[in-house]
């Protein structure tokens, strides 16, 4: 049984700590099963997922995804023990073993009843933020009226944090420190994210703001490792976003320009280096080593460009810090005391406490934890 923290632990009043993530097979035969939970119920058509099995099957079935969480749960293990605390780090996924309401069952037959929910996604929209807290509410309504004495919380959306910035900020400056400075005039910085619906883009952010959060945070980090760039190296990079992993039907508009597309226009236009910063993503899983590594590289190589690939977050020790930062701020905030979070520019800070409405579930409305509906 793991003991329970005491009153003067940092993390008090939680018991544990619980990443929250998508989830991938890790196994030729649990690939499509793992894309029919995925897709369930969405207007997905089956060769777009005949064509995402494909792209798993050239990693031998074998997201990295779940491998990455196991790494981040022993980092942020290590790092709340050296802040003098023993709250333990579970973990649960939306899609794959292990599912979130395994997670929680095991929990709460351990006695672990104050959980602090960190997600694997830093920014604001239905998909990165509300469709996780509808699935820990799925979660717990799975485990009946046991759940009853389960407190959940959550941290706020990470991606303004001076934290998430400085950790992206120095993974670009290490991958081009090698490039040339000359070549800089004919390079282009492409911040990129996962695309997302426009009409999942133009509600994302509270009921009454103005919507397209989403959008807008990555043009805030975008902007900020930009500059952090310039101060840390002098270099100036002409830099915009893109989107990548499009899925849908063709028929439903959803945010461009893709990457692949971009870079093409790029090389008609003399661009010879794309330095591809994945951004929108904590770690390098399938959507940044296969869409990105496998199929945006080859698209620049084939038009003679040079591709530079940014690493993701992954287990960088700033990152690690930033998230056990987060977690110390909302159990600060649990405790009733006055918080002044980090945040690394004068814009939009949301709270830990999802607005009523906020990045709403278009199909249909579900119960969902960590907000105020
Ligand atoms: C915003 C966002 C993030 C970032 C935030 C976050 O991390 O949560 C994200 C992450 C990921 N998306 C992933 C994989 C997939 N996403 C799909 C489909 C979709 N993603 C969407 C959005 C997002 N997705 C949307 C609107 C759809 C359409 C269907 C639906 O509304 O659900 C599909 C279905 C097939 C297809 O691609 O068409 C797959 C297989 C993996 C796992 C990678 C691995 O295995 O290593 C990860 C981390
Ligand atoms: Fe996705």
């Amino acid at each position: 049984m793991t003991p329970l923290p005491s009153d003067d632990d940092v993390l008090a009043p939680y018991d544990a700590v619980l990443l929250v993530s998508f989830g991938g097979p890790e196994a030729p035969d649990e690939v499509m099963p793992f894309l029919r939970r995925v897709t369930a119920g969405r207007d997905v058509p089956e060769e777009r997922l005949l064509d995402v099995a494909a792209h798993y099957d050239h990693f031998g079935g074998r997201s990295p995804i779940n491998d990455q969480n196991r790494a981040l749960v022993a980092a942020l293990t290590d790092e709340i023990a050296r802040r003098g605390s023993d709250v333990p780090v579970l973990w649960g996924n939306r899609n794959s073993d292990p599912f979130l309401a395994d997670t929680l069952r095991a929990a709460r037959a351990e006695g672990l009843l104050r959980l602090c929910v960190v997600l694997t996604s830093a920014y604001s929209s239905y998909s990165s933020c509300r469709q996780y807290r509808e699935n820990l509410a799925a979660a717990t309504e799975e485990l009946g009226v046991a759940a009853a004495d389960l407190v959940i919380d959550k941290v706020r959306p990470y991606a303004v944090h001076p934290g998430f910035v400085a950790v992206n900020t120095e993974a670009l400056v290490e991958a081009i420190a090698d490039l040339p400075e000359n070549g800089d005039a004919s390079t282009r910085l492409l911040f990129v994210t996962h695309s997302v619906p426009e009409a999942m883009d133009d509600t994302s952010g509270p009921g009454d703001g103005e919507g397209n959060l989403y959008v807008d945070q990555h043009l805030r980090v975008g902007a900020l490792v930009a500059e952090g760039l310039r101060e840390r190296t002098g270099r100036d990079l002409q830099h915009e976003l893109v989107f990548c992993s499009r899925s849908g039907s063709p028929r439903t508009p959803w945010l461009e320009p893709d990457v692949n597309d971009r870079i093409t226009e790029l090389a008609a236009e003399g661009v010879t280096t794309v330095v591809v910063a994945p951004i929108g993503f904590v770690s390098d899983h399938m959507e940044v080593v296969n869409d990105l590594d496998r199929e945006a590289r080859a698209t620049a190589e084939r038009l003679g460009v040079r591709f530079v690939r940014v690493p993701t977050a992954g287990t960088h020790p700033v990152f690690v810090e930033t998230l056990v930062d987060l977690v110390e701020e909302r159990a600060a905030e649990a405790r009733g005391e006055v918080v002044l979070p980090a945040h690394a520019d004068s814009g939009d800070l949301r709270p830990s406490v999802c607005d009523a409405g906020c990045c709403p579930n278009l199909r249909e409305a579900l119960p969902a934890l960590c907000g105020r509906d």
